[in-house]
């Protein structure tokens, strides 16, 4: 926070906020740096962390010292996600949530997707995550993570909220993690200060009841709405709460919480809504505002045409070929987009031809690959993917600086008398693929994901 202030009538205007110490939030800011933390993919298990774990989350972890993620060949491998710890809290609600009929789940607004690959590691294949962002620049990054997250029941969507309005009771759980004022980023990202005025509060209170309004016709009877934000701002967060409660039949969900934790439990000031405050200096993480809200009050029916399209002959012996990459195809539904071959969960067949009649899809499930002739092409999602088949392929054992070699995209030096496509794997998880020749080897991992810059010189190598 070295050259920044807080800017004017901030700290007056957090006085009455529940829980709110002005002298231990300036210390936060002033005296401590945002602790770094991470999320371990269950799906992977790559990593066994010991050490101090995040303690509403049990895949969270804190880590003493903030290594460079981008030389960590395992972070593109997609065995963890780094989440800033408070925002790990959505992992706790889902536990008094979720039950253990199968589930659709809306994330509405996604990117960059810590929230959904955190959803994501809750939900068993039979239920289904859809993730949203209507920042048509943000989607990929947003797919990418998914990608590394490697399972096939998630959906990836570009569209506006009000796009899910037609979707009549089509989710159970909702979690709107709406885009506020910022306040709760300002130690992790003190140029946020420079956005923040009361008027900007004013109109993102405004925006984030238009998110609510839009979204909540999608929300089933007796499903769950997650409200949450990163900002300290009563407008933006207990007086949304009051809105809703005013506003819907909804009735607030209390979370039980460990008095240790430091989080401040809230309630609005009309409707005694539940809300939960995070501060630094309070918690070991940033601000954070999050809150549970169930609707008590019919949806009204999903009106949609069944799609019939079948597949053809030529299709069948096309899926003869593509079935042998993944591991218990019977398990998913294929389908082709293009030319290329996809794979989700098959419970989910029904729920995406419905999706795909409502919003602009961007990625759904897994992408295998295509054919050429009677070879397969496999896709970079299929490599990062939990379903694939990985005895039905080549795989290649990098070293650290091989794996960082491949990843930027480098000529390959690797003397394998081995042909064909093969998994590039950084300790026996895959990173992407590469082809085998005879004299050479193709490296295709993707080029927009690839790494740009170089690694910093260690103090031992600056000294020389
Ligand atoms: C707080 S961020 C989401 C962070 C994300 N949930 C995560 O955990 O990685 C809010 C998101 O809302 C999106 N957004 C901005 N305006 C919006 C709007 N009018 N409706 C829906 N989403 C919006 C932003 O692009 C941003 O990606």
């Amino acid at each position: 926070m070295q050259n920044h202030q807080f800017p004017a009538n901030f700290l007056d205007s957090l006085s009455n906020e529940p829980g709110f110490d002005r002298q231990n939030f300036i210390e936060a800011h002033q005296k401590s740096e945002s602790p770094t933390s991470i999320r371990l993919n269950p799906f992977k298990k790559a990593e066994s962390k010991t050490g101090e774990q995040v303690p509403w989350c049990a895949e969270g972890w804190y880590l003493d010292t903030r290594p460079s993620f981008t030389f960590d060949p395992l972070f593109h491998a997609g065995a963890y996600y780094v989440q800033e710890a408070s925002s790990m809290f959505i992992a706790h609600i889902l536990k008094y949530i979720k039950t253990n009929e199968p589930v659709n789940v809306l994330d509405l607004c996604a990117a960059p997707g810590g929230k959904s690959t955190l959803l994501n590691s809750a939900l068993t294949p039979d239920n289904l995550l859809v993730a949203n962002e209507i920042i048509k620049t943000r989607v990929p990054i947003l797919a990418d993570n998914l990608t590394r997250w490697g399972t096939a029941n998630s959906i990836v969507t570009n569209n506006d909220p009000k796009d899910f309005g037609g979707l009549t009771g089509f989710f159970d759980i909702v979690l709107v993690d709406a885009p506020c004022s910022g306040s709760g980023m300002f130690r992790k990202d003190p140029e946020a200060m420079d956005e923040w005025s009361p008027a900007n509060v004013n109109l993102c209170h405004q925006r984030q009841e238009r998110i609510l309004a839009d979204v909540y016709p999608a929300l089933s009877e007796d499903g769950y709405l997650i409200y949450s934000t990163c900002s300290y701002s009563h407008q933006e967060n207990e007086d949304v709460l009051d809105w809703l409660c005013s506003t819907f039949a909804v009735e607030s969900v209390r979370i039980p919480i460990n008095s240790d934790w430091g989080i401040v439990e809230s309630q609005s000031p009309e409707k005694k809504a539940w809300g939960y405050r995070f501060y630094p200096g309070k918690v070991k993480g940033e601000g954070l505002f999050a809150s549970v809200l169930r609707k008590r009050e019919s949806s009204g029916n999903l009106s949609s045409t069944k799609s019939n399209k079948t597949q053809s002959n030529k299709s069948d012996k096309e899926l003869d070929l593509i079935k042998p990459y993944v591991n218990d195809p019977s398990a998913y539904h294929f389908f082709k987009v293009n030319d290329d071959w996809l794979a989700i969960n098959k419970q989910h067949k029904d729920s995406l031809n419905i999706l795909q009649q409502h919003l602009y899809i961007k990625k759904s499930g897994v992408r295998i690959g295509r054919l050429a002739g009677r070879d397969v092409i496999p896709d970079h999602e299929l490599a990062q993917s939990i379903i694939i088949n990985k005895d039905a392929f080549e795989q290649t054992e990098l070293n650290y600086a091989q794996a960082i070699e491949y990843l930027r995209r480098d000529n390959l030096n690797i003397t394998e008398a081995k042909k064909g496509w093969s998994l590039m794997n950084f300790e026996g998880q895959p990173l992407g693929w590469a082809k085998l020749l005879p004299n050479r080897v193709n490296n295709y991992y993707p080029k927009e994901l690839r790494i740009l810059t170089s690694p910093r010189p260690s103090a031992k190598e600056r000294e020389l």
